[in-house]
């Protein structure tokens, strides 16, 4: 991988930008990304098989991680002079971070229009839900793969299941809804599960989003012909007892093709279910984020290869607008698909990023 330190691109050997590419994040493909994710965090306290090595990983060390002001910063620059409209928190595991809701708080207090949401995996959510709320975050993401005690904890290498379905609850008790759960599907562990899944879901009125699984893994175990594809999940919860019609609601962008849910047999719609299918039906076309990880990188595309440094930036006196420029720069050269020029997960050509899921911010 190579971090881009500051070189001028043509220098480095990389597409300069021009000025009629104008103020925001666009990029050559004539995309503008007006969604940050900005993950707080490289620390998990899960283990996801898909995602993290059994034995963790090696920790940043406390000075290689933004601080809370780097963060809130950060966030100013996006929206005051990049045009970002929505934020997301992520991870590792943002609720982890020390200083959180005061994060939290600090943006609100800057842009009391933003939304603000969280990717979380729900554990120790019970007891910081509330402060959560009141620190001014606008909705939250859940993830659990498992209604079963045994296959969470074979999952994620953890007995915290019950902990989770908690933090799901008081989530959702004290308006952090719509509450989204996202599961990720795998051959012969959980897939039996999605009508379960989406059963409950639907009564408890959150909406579940399918997420299929992407070679992104410390493990290097994921393979094309064993992931569960969308047109499977689809034809799982057909056979499971729903009826599923394309959700008219416009897509705007967003990784989740939703879909309205009925009981099979006909009658009124009861939920909505997401799949997020990157690897079968890519929306690559569309995307709209951007990402800062955990020491400040810009990585303009989940699969990069390259990212560009914004801590040294920021720690060397630079004024926003110099960090702006920095980040503008890195989006213009944002591959076109799948850290490539074209889409293909798995394919030949295809090379797999060096971190895993839980050090890029998912
Ligand atoms: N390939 C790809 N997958 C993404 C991207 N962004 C999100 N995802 C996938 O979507 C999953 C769910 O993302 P969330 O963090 O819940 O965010 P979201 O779906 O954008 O959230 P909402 O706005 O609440 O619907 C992630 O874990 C990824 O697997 C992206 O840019 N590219
Ligand atoms: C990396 S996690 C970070 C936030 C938090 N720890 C959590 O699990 O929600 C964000 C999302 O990425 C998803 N994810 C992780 N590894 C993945 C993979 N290899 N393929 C697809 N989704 C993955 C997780 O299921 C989770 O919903
Ligand atoms: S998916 Fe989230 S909870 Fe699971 S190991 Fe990765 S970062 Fe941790
Ligand atoms: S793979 Fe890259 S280009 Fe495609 S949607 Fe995800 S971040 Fe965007």
């Amino acid at each position: 991988m190579s971090v881009n330190l500051g070189l001028p691109r043509v220098a480095a050997g990389l597409p300069q930008r021009p000025v009629s590419a104008g103020s925001g994040l666009m990029d050559r493909f004539g995309r503008t990304a007006t969604d940050l994710r900005i993950s707080l965090t490289d620390k998990c306290n899960l283990r996801c098989t898909y995602c993290m090595p059994a034995e963790g990983l090696d920790w940043l060390a406390k000075d290689q991680v933004l601080s809370d002001e780097e963060i809130v910063r950060l966030v100013r620059i996006g929206v005051d002079r990049l045009g970002i409209r929505e934020l997301r928190l992520t991870g590792g595991e943002p609720l982890v971070r020390a200083g959180l809701t005061g994060i939290i708080a600090a943006i609100r207090r800057n842009h009391p229009g933003l939304p603000v949401s969280l990717t979380t995996n729900g554990l120790g959510l019970d007891k910081k839900a509330q402060a959560l709320k009141d620190a001014g975050l606008s909705r939250i993401n859940v993830s659990m793969d498992s209604l079963h005690p045994e296959t969470f904890a074979r999952l994620t290498r953890r007995p915290f299941l019950d902990r989770v379905l908690r933090g799901i609850e008081e989530a959702d008790r004290v308006g952090l809804g719509l509450v989204k759960i996202n599961a990720v599907l795998m051959r012969g562990i959980n897939d039996h599960e999605a009508p379960a899944l989406l059963d409950w879901a639907v009564r408890r009125g959150f909406e579940l989003r399918f997420i299929e699984q992407m070679p992104l893994d410390a493990d290097h175990g994921w393979t094309r012909e064993n992931m569960v594809t969308a047109a499977e999940i689809r034809a799982l919860l057909e056979a499971g007892g729903f009826d599923l019609a394309p959700d008219p609601r416009r897509r705007d962008g967003a990784p989740a093709e939703r879909w309205q849910v009925r009981r099979s047999g006909g009658g009124s719609v009861v939920g909505t279910v997401g799949i997020i299918a990157s690897v079968t039906e890519p929306f690559c076309a569309d995307c709209r984020r951007t990402r800062i990880t955990a020491e400040g990188r810009v990585r303009s595309c989940l699969f990069s290869h390259e990212e560009t440094d914004l801590r040294g930036l920021l720690r060397g006196g630079a004024t926003d607008e110099q960090v702006a420029g920095r980040w503008r720069e890195a989006m213009w050269a944002k591959p076109k698909a799948h850290g490539m020029d074209h889409t293909g997960l798995g394919d030949a050509d295809y090379v797999q990023p060096e971190r895993t899921m839980s050090a890029i911010g998912g």
